[in-house]
């Protein structure tokens, strides 16, 4: 499930981002369109108000223009009035006052014609009044102190037209309009002045149609009212003040025509007025038109395109949520089958997983059976149809305790699963190991719904690991635990002895002379040998004790846990150790023929605490060293004093590969005479100058000298230092005579490089070869007697001679002796000493002279001590003598003062 989860999470997120992308951008969109419509619209509504506005501003234009001209009309019937008075006046000269009577009553006439003047008077120069066409006016009426007679007074204006001028005398308002008149010479004579009423002009207005909403007004150059239509009532009379701020300011910023919205101070309905002045009349002409009423149209549009726009938005919105709600109806459908797949996948995946090369079986908290896939009938045997419903317990083979499966169990309850190794069996009953694993399953809710188990048959694997134990720690051959096996049993027997305070014992046996018997046999008849003994030792011992081969013809046992005091373990080890013997020596039949063998045994006791693994290998190693050293058929404890010996021995091994280049060597010379008593040679007998053991006797170092191999590179200084010596001597009269007899190792003898190595020798030194004699020992001719007589005779031709020490000691075959080139027979010294002693000594040197004699040999007798052994010697034809009683070995500075003495 995990395999894909990664994935189909981040396409799950994907879509969902997608989708609310997408839902975003639907709303976004359908908001823009809104945006977009109601600008639109808005814009539309502007533009049709801005029409119905501009329409209106024409109408009342031509409103106003048309009221202007009509009372630009009344003033021009009264000036025209005025001026016919003022012409006759100027013709006829202003009357006096006691004769007014005719112009009086040609002014009752003018006013009779023109009806929108009350009142028609003549003033004279002095601004009294002279004649009036109103009846009874009083004479005695006198404007000279009016600013507008003397305007007419002090100016050449001709005509003048007051606002709206209070009368007290009447109680009224009036339009003054004067007209200046002149004396026939043209002096200022008076004014003609008429009063025209202002209701005049409200007359007038009544008989104009106006629309709806439309008013016409007529002010005074100071903003008080004279003539409205619609009339306003009482509450608003003629010379009423009208209070507008703003027609005031553009009345004084000069505007002679201009339009403004505002509230109508009179019946305070929203207007737009259009103002302009009546000609160059103090009279101002106001046609306003009711904002409600003029848009009432356009408000009606303007609600229809709302609603169309609302209308619009709905759809609109409805659409977008039609969509929105099937994008997301998609989406889910797509999320549904994406599950839907997903889930396909899981399903497929758990398919493929429980169809694994792991065997699965599925129970219920119960345990009862559920399912099981195909690798679990392949593994079992058992179909899913036999099983389910039953238990698993069905698989135990009783091989698993009680106790195994409670600690199973727990484990499963306690963490939730276990896995481990144990055994099942098939339908067929076999038995057989599998690696189990049971996990617990919970529900969301923490309940236990099922147990898996899955399992895999590991018996081949089983078997292979036991072929692999099998190699890695068994001999193949005997099937005996090997070196490696024998290693850690050792280990945990030692940790054993030591928990127990126990003891035990090791034991290493070795076949003797196996080799010979592989050569000779073969190594089928060898590998049946090794495998009879180890079937043999491996019957006679216990079960708790471990026989082991270690290689070749090498055994080791182990026996562990002995319960005794050491006395007790060295009796019993030792009681094992002649069994085994005894089992050896049976005889048995190999290639057809029936043979006996023997052995050595080497021992060694554990007890707890003491030493380690190596520790007590080696000491088993030394044991068996001993034993082998002992001769055939031996058994060997390990003694603490054979291993000191042994350790000597390894250090003596480790410092004679210094000594040379240390130049410890040092030769010492013991005398040989005649029966006269008279020095004719030497021996040259080599010491080993120990820088902190002192003089080491060569008894000890030269065995281990031919061990290590070092006795070619000792041996041939030994010999060079010698002839040396020989060349010094040659050069001294007293000392020329003597011969030097130099001791030849077998081994030295036997190798390759001899003859060259001594060649180079004499080479090199220039000795003279016929003083120089060679000493050989009879275990020389044991093996390849034909080589060393070779060499022999070759070394004989340059003149040196041989001495064959030790004699008597070996096996020489006197029949082979008389071919070899020797010169001299040494008796040794084993029998000189005894010669008095012992018939059987003295005969032994009586034959070996005789036989020398035949053999036309030199003799000499090596280790003469006394005189009475020197006089037997010589009674015996023993004429030459090497002993202590001539002389011990001494260094050659000590032996030249005793010959030059
Ligand atoms: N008890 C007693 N001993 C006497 C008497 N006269 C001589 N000897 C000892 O007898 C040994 C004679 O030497 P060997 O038989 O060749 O036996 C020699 C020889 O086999 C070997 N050896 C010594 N030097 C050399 C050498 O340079 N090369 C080789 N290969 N072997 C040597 O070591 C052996 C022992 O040498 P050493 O200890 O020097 O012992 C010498 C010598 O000191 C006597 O009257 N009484």
């Amino acid at each position: 499930m995990s395999v894909i989860s990664i994935d189909e999470n981040d396409d799950v997120l994907k879509a969902t981002d997608s989708y609310r992308q997408q839902r975003r951008n639907v709303v976004a969109l359908y908001l823009l369109a809104l945006l977009v419509m109601t600008v639109l619209f808005g814009w539309l509504l502007h533009e049709q108000y801005q029409q119905e506005i501009e329409a209106a501003e024409s109408r009342i234009t031509a409103r106003a223009n048309v009221v202007t001209e009509w009372a630009k009309g009344v003033f021009a019937q009264s000036g025209q009035a005025l001026f016919g008075l003022t012409e006759i006046l100027a013709t006829q000269e202003i009357p006096d006052s006691d004769n007014t009577q005719l112009l009086q009553r040609s002014l009752e006439n003018l006013t009779s014609y023109l009806p929108m003047i009350d009142e028609v008077g003549v003033f004279d120069s002095e601004g009294r009044l002279l004649a009036s066409s109103r009846a009874g006016r009083d004479a005695d009426i006198d404007i000279s102190e009016t600013r507008f007679f003397k305007v007419f007074q002090h100016s050449q204006q001709r005509e003048l037209i007051t606002p709206l001028y209070w009368s007290k005398s009447d109680q009224r308002y009036y339009l003054y309009h004067g007209r200046r008149v002149d004396t026939p010479t043209g002096d200022f004579a008076g004014v003609a002045v008429s009063n025209i009423v202002p209701e005049v002009f409200s007359e007038s207005l009544e008989q104009m149609s106006v629309f709806d909403g439309e008013s016409i007004s007529l002010v005074d150059s100071g903003l008080k009212f004279i003539a409205r239509y619609p009339i306003p009532g009482d509450q608003f009379p003629v010379g009423k003040q009208i209070e507008s701020s703003e027609t005031a300011q553009r009345l004084v910023s000069g505007d002679a025509t201009f339009s403004l919205s505002a509230k109508s101070p009179i019946d305070g309905r929203e207007r737009l007025f259009r103002i302009q002045w009546v000609g160059e009349y103090p009279m101002l002409a106001v046609v306003g038109i009711d904002l409600h009423e003029l848009l009432k149209a356009w408000r009606q549009r303007a609600l229809i395109l709302s609603l169309v726009m609302l209308v619009i938005a709905l759809l609109g919105a409805w659409g977008a949520r039609h969509y929105l709600s099937r994008l997301a109806l998609t989406y889910q459908l797509r999320q549904r089958i994406e599950e839907r797949e997903q889930a396909r996948a899981e399903a497929q995946i758990a398919a493929a997983a429980f169809q694994t090369h792991l065997g699965i079986l599925i129970t219920d908290a119960r345990g009862c059976i559920l399912k099981v896939n195909e690798t679990f009938t392949r593994i079992t045997g058992y179909s899913e149809a036999e099983i389910v419903g039953k238990n698993p317990r069905m698989f135990s083979t009783g091989l698993q305790n009680a106790a195994f499966y409670r600690r199973l169990w727990k484990g499963v309850i306690k963490a939730g699963n276990w896995e481990g190794e144990i055994w099942s069996q098939r339908k067929n009953g076999e038995l057989f190991p599998e690696w189990l694993t049971i996990s617990a399953v919970y529900s969301v809710e923490g309940t236990l719904t099922h147990y898996v188990a899955t399992m895999s048959d590991i018996s081949e694997r089983k078997a292979a690991e036991q072929e692999i134990h099998q190699l890695a720690f068994y001999d193949p051959l005997t099937g005996l635990a090997n070196r490696r096996l024998f290693m850690d049993r050792m280990g945990t027997a030692l940790k054993e002895l030591h928990r127990h305070q126990r003891c035990g014992a090791l034991l290493f046996v070795d076949i003797d002379n196996f080799k010979q018997i592989n050569d000779t046999l073969g190594h089928y008849a060898g590998d049946q040998l090794l495998q009879g003994i180890a079937r043999r030792m491996g019957q006679m011992l216990r079960d708790t004790d471990t026989l082991a081969r270690l290689g070749g013809d090498e055994f080791a046992v182990l026996i562990e846990g002995i319960d005794g005091s050491s006395a007790q373990t060295t009796q019993l080890a030792e009681r094992i150790a002649n069994k085994l013997l005894a089992i050896l020596s049976e005889p048995i039949e190999l290639a057809e023929e029936s043979i006996t063998i023997t052995g050595c045994i080497g021992i060694t006791l554990m007890s707890s605490g003491e030493h380690n693994v190596d520790d007590y290998l080696q000491q088993v190693d030394m044991a068996l060293f001993q034993a082998k050293n002992s001769g055939r058929h031996t058994v060997c404890f390990f003694d603490p004093a054979m291993q000191a010996a042994l350790l000597a021995h390894v250090r003596l091994e480790a410092d004679l590969h210094l000594a040379l280049a240390n130049q410890q060597w040092q030769l010492y010379y013991q005398p040989q005479v005649n029966h006269h008593g008279t020095i004719t040679g030497v021996e040259v007998l080599l010491r080993w100058q120990h820088p902190e053991r002192g003089l080491v006797s060569p008894g000890e170092f030269i065995p281990l000298l031919e061990s290590t191999g070092l006795i070619n590179d000792v041996g041939e200084w030994v010999l060079e230092d010698a002839c040396k010596q020989l060349v010094r001597w040659s050069e001294h009269p007293r000392l020329c005579e003597l011969t030097i007899s130099v001791n030849i190792s077998p081994l030295q003898f036997r190798d390759d490089h001899f003859l060259r190595r001594v060649n180079d020798v004499f080479e090199r030194t220039r000795a003279p070869l016929h003083r120089l004699k060679l000493e050989v020992t009879e275990s020389l001719f044991l093996e390849a007697r034909d080589d060393a007589r070779d060499k022999m005779l070759a070394l004989k031709a340059q003149g040196v001679r041989f001495s064959l020490d030790d004699f008597g000691t070996g096996y020489s075959s006197l029949a082979y002796l008389a071919q070899l080139p020797l010169d001299q027979l040494k008796i040794d010294q084993s029998f000189v000493q005894q010669v008095l002693e012992s018939e059987a000594n003295a005969a032994i040197v009586e034959s070996t002279i005789v036989l020398a004699e035949s053999l036309s040999l030199e003799v000499i007798a090596e280790g003469v001590e006394t005189e009475a052994q020197q006089s037997w010697l010589l009674d015996h034809d023993c004429q030459a003598y090497q002993g202590y009683l001539f002389g011990r070995p001494v260094e050659a500075k000590a032996f030249e003062a005793m010959m030059l003495a």
